[in-house]
């Protein structure tokens, strides 16, 4: 049975004149992948941030597992809510492991006096979190790389570092920004594995993604905003196939293959990349 993970119901935001976001009404399942995708400027990261806390909604309300959130994106994410931005938001100059560890403050209950005071609560509490946020590294494949500095993991790596901090928070409902942005077609395709697995551990995950393949490919049903509003919502058949969104977002269909040409080119990267692999070891 699918129950609501998300409600939004009639969330406008207002930035003086301009309403980048008007009257949206959303929701997200249990066990859904949603994509929320539009032209730039049409309002969704403004629609996240109200989502996560981070602007107060002009009007509406946000509900997670039928509460209403409070508009503090501590508390959203203490609620069970996560999420990764458009631009990398990692501390540079700290190792993997430590970034993890930092995602797991809002789930840490020891309390500032023991953690200065070291005592055994804390250094119990710290071997805990420590142990999690290994087997988040495990989980996303970094976790040769735990003491390597976030700032010397290449680009597709340190994407993968912000969703695991993320996941740290261990939320219900995962909202990923561009997750692909910048990637090449490897790093792509293993993205998408990595959120199906994430969706397969129990965790919604709504996304916003401007890689048409990667979304229609993922998700259960994609929503489109066009100038603040929602245009359509559908499963990706139905929404490549509607005419307004041609119009106003795709410009032409959507050739309804999504995947085989990346696919295609991933496998030649691969098999080229395997054939020196085994070029170097020999
Ligand atoms: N803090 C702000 N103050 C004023 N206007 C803003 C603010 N944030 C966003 N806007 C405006 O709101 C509109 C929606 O912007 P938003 O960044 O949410 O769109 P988007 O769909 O995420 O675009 P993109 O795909 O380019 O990231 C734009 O006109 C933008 O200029």
């Amino acid at each position: 049975m699918t129950t609501p993970v998300l409600e939004a119901r009639n969330v406008t935001m207002r930035f003086g004149g301009l309403t980048a976001v008007r009257s949206v009404d959303f929701t997200v399942n249990s066990g859904e992948i949603v994509g929320l995708i539009g032209p730039n400027g049409a309002g969704k990261t403004t629609f996240f941030n109200c989502l996560t806390g981070l602007y107060v909604p002009t009007e509406g309300t946000v509900s997670y597992k039928g509460t209403v959130l409070p508009p503090k994106p501590h508390l959203v994410t203490q609620a069970g809510i996560a999420r990764t931005f458009q631009n990398i938001r990692l501390f540079a100059n700290m190792t993997v492991l430590e970034n993890v560890l930092v995602g797991r403050h809002t789930r840490t209950k020891e309390g500032l006096w023991s953690a200065l005071l070291r005592g055994p609560g804390f250094k119990k509490a710290e071997k805990a979190s420590e142990e999690r946020a290994m087997e988040l590294l495990e989980f996303i494949g970094l976790e040769a790389k735990r003491d390597h500095l976030a700032r010397n993991l290449p680009y597709g790596e340190q994407r993968k570092l912000e969703i695991a901090r993320a996941l740290a928070s261990e939320p219900g409902l995962l909202l990923l920004d561009e997750p692909t942005a910048g990637m090449n077609p490897q790093e792509t395709r293993a993205t998408e594995e990595l959120v199906f697995a994430i969706r397969d551990k129990g965790i919604a995950v709504l996304l916003i993604e401007h890689d048409m393949r990667f979304v229609f490919n993922l998700s259960d049903r994609v929503a489109v905003l066009v100038q603040g509003e929602k245009l359509v919502e559908g499963t990706s058949d139905v929404v490549q196939a509607d005419e307004r969104v041609i119009a106003a977002y795709l410009g032409e269909p959507f050739d309804g293959d999504p995947g085989a040409a990346e696919a295609a080119e991933v496998d030649a990267a691969e098999a080229q990349s395997t054939t020196g692999t085994k070029g170097e070891a020999q």
